[in-house]
């Protein structure tokens, strides 16, 4: 089955600009560039170290989502007006961020997963040089959980390397758009689709599955860049050889768990089948100590007690059901794709804490020591720091109202869980800190490698009442939570909350309370100037010692996308996309019933009783400099959008 507007005999599905270099070449060039090789790392080290550029999802492979330009800063950018923007083709949530590398922009629409390559070496215009829409299968729009979003692709070797939502994973050549490789990786027909960004690692594309809500069993696979034929492909529970652990798995942290099979005994009966654990978040990369690093999802059903085969709180508590290897932070060779450590935050979720948030990669002081760390602002409202070689866990602070745990033990690891807050007897309902949407959800952090310390986040800033149901069905494919969930504000008029947070003392700098939520990540730029939207589409830039308010604009819809900045033809620039969407923006997108406040897994309740609905939808991208001109790009004729009456939750 593909979309309903796309032509499937149409391969590659690609349309040229006329009279641009691009179409000239591509009726002449073979469709494919495998003979093209060259030292991934060393090029991405390349483009990154070019200030001009934003060359990977966060900018780097460790996601700072820093950026050293400094031609747009405190003292000018009350002069920063709009550049250029254009449609994107597409409506529904518009997250993740475009791709800057030499003078060429490169992004990707919500579904149906428009690619743009854009020529900018014109000032204050985007030239569009080819464009490409992916065959789909229109079941996957059902099977997103929530919104039919995508947050970016990757750039390598000369591909452009996405995921689409119907589950391949899709490398174009960066030049013509023409597909180069193309491979299968999640299944719509069984609950399977793909919203991440892959990233490129060492000559491999690594990418992950999303579906934890219609019991999936979650994978992340690598693929060679050069032609897509796998390399390896590990399991989020199973056996240990299923997990592809290393035979030193934790070998310096033994409490956190190590070998025998724990991602099949830590579940009661054949539950790991259903395990979750899907990877859908961000993946970061170091390529000194060659590791990958992400992070796995909820163990796929909400309803706590099928996942244990005890009765009571205590045994469902004591280690032996903690449904491993769910809501881990794993760190995996690139080349074999052995895990070296694994840490998991949340053993035995009851709250949908998917533990996909980005593994942000810094070097820090701790007690007198220069550590090569990761740091990660979990959905479950703990902020970790660890040494990112073994995983050995140097700090923990809440970052936001938590109760749901009083603390995390750094003795044993684990957290420390508070029985009020832990939804367990069926129809009784616990009200919860934070909420299943998190601390934070997807919206990425970033952080300046010189205050490496410093995390500029958006925070979630609301709570949710959950009760678990009677199990429904378990088929694949089908929702799979059974349970009533609803959010609420934790404090009326102050929905989101931009923090600098300090991870070494657990204090903020500074915060920001914004009246609706901040679903978009954060830019720092050597500017001073750290760059945020809201949902109800305000674009600001604060001073990033103080959080003082310095220019703002409204966008024609929300903002949950991330900024980035670069340079071309001699001017700097600020790009986001407006469109709302993700979870926190899907009552609006699927256009679900005001009155039922648990729709959308109990988004519709914060989304209604806050005016979610008055703000429009759209999908665009925006250019900013100072003293831009402000041109609107038209965009090219594709392929309607075949979701803006589609199905949603
Ligand atoms: O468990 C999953 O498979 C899965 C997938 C996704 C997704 O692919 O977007 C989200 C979630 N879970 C999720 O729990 C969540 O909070 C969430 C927010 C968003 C978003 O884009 O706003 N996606 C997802």
């Amino acid at each position: 089955v593909t979309g309903c507007n796309v032509d499937a005999t149409a391969t590659p599905n690609v349309q040229q600009q006329a009279g641009t270099p691009a179409a000239q070449t591509a009726q002449n060039q073979p469709a494919s560039s495998t003979a093209r090789t060259v030292d991934s790392d060393q090029e991405f080290q390349r483009i990154a170290a070019d200030a001009d550029n934003w060359g990977g999802i966060g900018r780097d492979f460790a996601l700072t989502r820093h950026s050293p330009l400094s031609g747009i800063n405190r003292d000018n950018v009350r002069d920063l007006r709009m550049s250029w923007e254009m449609k994107t083709n597409a409506t529904r949530g518009h997250e993740g961020q475009p791709l800057v590398i030499d003078d060429r922009m490169y992004f990707v629409s919500a579904y149906p997963n428009h690619v743009y390559a854009v020529d900018l070496s014109e000032p204050d215009n985007g030239k569009v040089l080819w464009h490409y829409t992916p065959e789909q299968d229109e079941r996957s729009v059902a099977v997103a959980c929530c919104d039919t979003v995508n947050r970016g692709a990757s750039y390598g070797d000369g591909k452009i390397v996405f995921g689409s939502l119907s589950g391949d994973i899709i490398a174009l050549d960066a030049e013509t758009g023409r597909e180069v490789w193309k491979k299968k990786l999640a299944h719509p027909d069984q609950g399977e689709t793909v919203t991440m960004a892959p990233i490129i690692a060492n000559g491999k594309v690594v990418a992950g599955i999303s579906g934890n809500e219609f019991g999936v069993l979650g994978r992340v696979v690598a693929y060679n860049l050069a032609d897509g034929s796998e390399v390896w492909n590990c399991a989020a529970a199973g056996s240990d050889q299923d997990l592809c652990l290393g035979a030193d798995f934790n070998k310096a942290n033994p409490h956190f768990g190590q070998l025998g099979d724990l991602g099949i005994k830590s579940f009661p009966g054949e539950e790991w089948k259903r395990g979750g654990g899907a990877a859908w978040g961000w993946y970061s990369y170091d390529p000194d100590l060659k590791l990958v690093y992400y992070g796995t999802g909820n163990p796929g059903l909400w309803s706590p007690s099928y996942r244990c085969g005890a009765d009571t709180h205590e045994e469902c508590n004591n280690g032996e059901w903690d449904n491993k290897w769910s809501m881990t932070t794993f760190a995996r060779n690139i080349d074999t794709g052995e895990a070296v450590w694994g840490y998991q935050k949340t053993p035995f979720d009851q709250w949908d804490y998917d533990g996909v948030n980005e593994p942000i990669l810094v070097d820090l002081t701790i007690d007198g020591r220069q550590v090569p760390a990761l740091v990660q602002f979990d959905r479950n409202g703990f902020v970790y720091v660890h040494d990112r070689r073994d995983g050995t866990l140097l700090r923990t602070h809440k970052y936001v109202n938590v109760n749901w745990a009083e603390r995390v033990d750094m003795e044993t690891g684990r957290p420390v869980k508070v029985a009020a807050h832990s939804p367990f007897e069926r129809g009784k309902n616990v009200s919860v800190s934070p909420s299943a949407m998190g601390g934070k959800d997807q919206q990425p952090c970033s952080v300046d490698p010189a205050e490496p310390q410093v995390f500029f986040c958006g925070t979630n800033n609301w709570y949710m009442e959950l009760e678990p149901q009677e199990r429904g069905n378990t088929m694949l494919g089908l929702p799979y939570v059974f349970a009533n969930v609803m959010m609420k504000p934790e404090k009326p008029g102050a929905l989101g909350i931009v923090k600098a947070f300090d991870v070494l003392t657990g204090q903020s700098k500074w915060e920001i309370e914004e009246a609706y939520p901040v679903w978009s990540g954060t830019l720092v730029t050597d500017g001073g100037l750290v760059f945020y939207g809201t949902l109800d589409g305000w674009f600001r830039a604060v001073d990033k010692e103080t959080g003082e308010k310095l220019w703002e604009t409204k966008l024609p819809s929300g903002v949950i996308g991330n900024a980035i900045a670069y340079r071309a033809n001699g001017n700097e620039y600020i790009s986001v996309f407006s469109g709302i969407g993700g979870w926190i923006g899907l009552p609006v997108t699927a256009g679900l019933d005001p009155s039922d406040p648990y729709g959308a897994l109990g988004a519709a309740g914060l989304a209604f009783s806050n005016n979610f609905q008055d703000i429009p939808l759209g999908g665009m991208v925006h250019t900013f400099r100072i003293g831009g001109a402000g041109r609107t790009i038209e965009p090219p004729a594709v392929a309607s959008n075949p979701t803006a009456h589609g199905a949603g939750h």
